[in-house]
């Protein structure tokens, strides 16, 4: 059994919701169908998801939302007409919007994220029944239904483990299963989503709750690529990576697949398969426990923007006995993540994704960690991109750091953070945002023309 995802570029349009009938319609083992929300049908379209984030806010300061309205309702209208569905699909579709412009004004986030989920709930509907008009006996699965509950965190959900008890049972179905991604449900009832392009968790989530063979997630690319194809012009195609080395170049910008996609299918060991919804006979890149063939010492080069450094001073700091322990309770009291924290003798370095710290609370932690940590110097730095180099065959060979010192040397840009693992799968180097591009670049020409 298969576990198929069509991400929001597959689904932008009729002509392509009928290349995923076909896809589906060629091979009996794609049994569950994740769909995403209308994406962009050229490049500067608008996603139906980005729409219902507008309507949402508008309608919660009672502006006037009919715009918004409009251009979600005519997106599905025309893939409705051009696919001759009948009237019925529309008419759930409409009713659907217009409750949930009348919902519960009282919770924001939750009010947002119901409208955000209905992208996809609603995207769900059509395609089942488009796929029973073209002869692929199916049904619309709510997440409701099929037990998929999530965290109380809107915008930012997680799984509840105790979901896979019910989602088991989905293997029982005779029909096919069209699935909203995105979206689960909490205990007492209320909609929340995944972090932006969620649909793919939700796809790697099925794929391990009914232990299917294979975890299909198909985009408009042929392949991942070793570096941002928006980045580097004709970048190599990856034939295979393994799941460490695909969730360290998710995280550190290959958008193709959410990160957080991977963990549900590591655990089951059930390989994930990138392919073209353009382009369905492309092998496509293939994401496994380990490489079965040969493969190049890195395999990728992503990178990231949006972080900051906070640079911590104090002489003898190696000494103090549970210094690291208070800086990361401070971050804590502040409700922020830190990603990194590089160190040296009498220096620590967090790194943080900089849209949590607001000016106030960056001259609170400054304060705080100079008055309670006696903390000599603090030094701030915003707008840092991370480069990250991956490829679990760096281990083995010698002159990696190198030759990526020399590509950045090569391009006048200077590194201000190195942080490599003992693991030895990835380097990662912070470096200005304005010379994102052209580290890739650069590192992409060093190490695999
Ligand atoms: N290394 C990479 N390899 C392939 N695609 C990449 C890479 N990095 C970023 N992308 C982008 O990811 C896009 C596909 O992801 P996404 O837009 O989320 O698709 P979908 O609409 O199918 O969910 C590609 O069109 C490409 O621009
Ligand atoms: N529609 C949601 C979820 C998603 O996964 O979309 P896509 O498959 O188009 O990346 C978003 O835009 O975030």
């Amino acid at each position: 059994m298969k576990v198929v995802k069509f991400g929001g570029s597959s689904l932008a349009s009729a002509q392509q919701i009928r290349k995923v009938g076909q896809i589906v319609k060629s091979d009996t083992e794609r049994k569950i169908v994740v769909v995403s929300a209308p994406g962009k049908r050229y490049s500067e379209d608008e996603k139906v998801t980005d729409l219902l984030i507008s309507l949402a806010e508008k309608s919660l300061q009672d502006q006037d939302y009919s715009l918004e309205m409009n251009k979600i309702v005519q997106r599905y209208q025309e893939m409705a007409e051009e696919l001759s569905l009948n009237e019925e699909v529309m008419v759930a579709i409409e009713s659907r919007l217009d409750q949930l412009a009348a919902g519960d004004k009282s919770h924001p986030d939750y009010y947002i994220d119901a409208f955000k989920a209905s992208g996809e709930d609603n995207n769900a509907k059509l395609v089942a029944a488009y796929f029973n008009q073209i002869g692929i006996p199916a049904s619309y699965v709510s997440p409701k239904e099929a037990g998929l509950l999530v965290t109380n965190e809107p915008h930012n959900a997680r799984l509840l483990p105790d979901s896979y008890e019910k989602l088991i049972t989905l293997r029982e179905r005779e029909e096919v299963v069209v699935f909203p991604g995105f979206f689960g449900y909490t205990h007492e009832g209320d909609i929340c989503t995944f972090s932006r392009g969620g649909s793919d968790i939700t796809g790697a989530i099925l794929a391990s709750g009914v232990n299917a063979d294979l975890y299909e997630n198909f985009t408009d690319v042929d392949a991942i690529f070793a570096a941002n194809p928006s980045v580097v012009e004709n970048p190599m195609a990856i034939a295979e990576l393994t799941y460490r080395e695909m969730r360290e170049l998710s995280y550190a910008g290959f958008s193709v697949l959410h990160d957080e996609a991977l963990e549900p299918a590591f655990k089951k060991g059930i390989p994930v398969v990138i392919k073209n919804t353009n382009n369905p006979n492309a092998p496509g890149t293939t994401i496994t426990k380990e490489h079965t063939k040969e493969h190049p010492p890195i395999i990728g080069i992503a990178s990231s923007s949006g972080f900051m450094n906070i640079y911590i001073e104090k002489y003898l700091m190696n000494r103090e006995i549970g210094f690291g322990r208070k800086v990361l309770q401070l971050l804590e009291m502040y409700g922020l993540s830190y990603e990194h924290t590089p160190s040296g003798i009498d220096n620590m370095t967090l790194v943080l994704r900089e849209e949590q710290v607001s000016p106030s609370i960056e001259e609170a932690l400054i304060t705080t960690l100079k008055e309670k940590l006696q903390v000599e110097n603090v030094k701030i730095e915003r707008d840092v991109a991370l480069i990250m180099l991956v490829g679990e065959g760096m281990r083995d060979q010698i002159g990696t750091m190198a030759t990526a010192a020399k590509a950045f040397k090569d391009q006048n840009i200077n590194i201000d953070m190195v942080n490599q693992g003992a693991s030895e799968n990835s380097v990662m180097f912070g470096i200005q945002q304005k010379d994102e591009d052209k580290a890739v670049e650069s590192l992409y020409r060093a190490f695999f023309d």
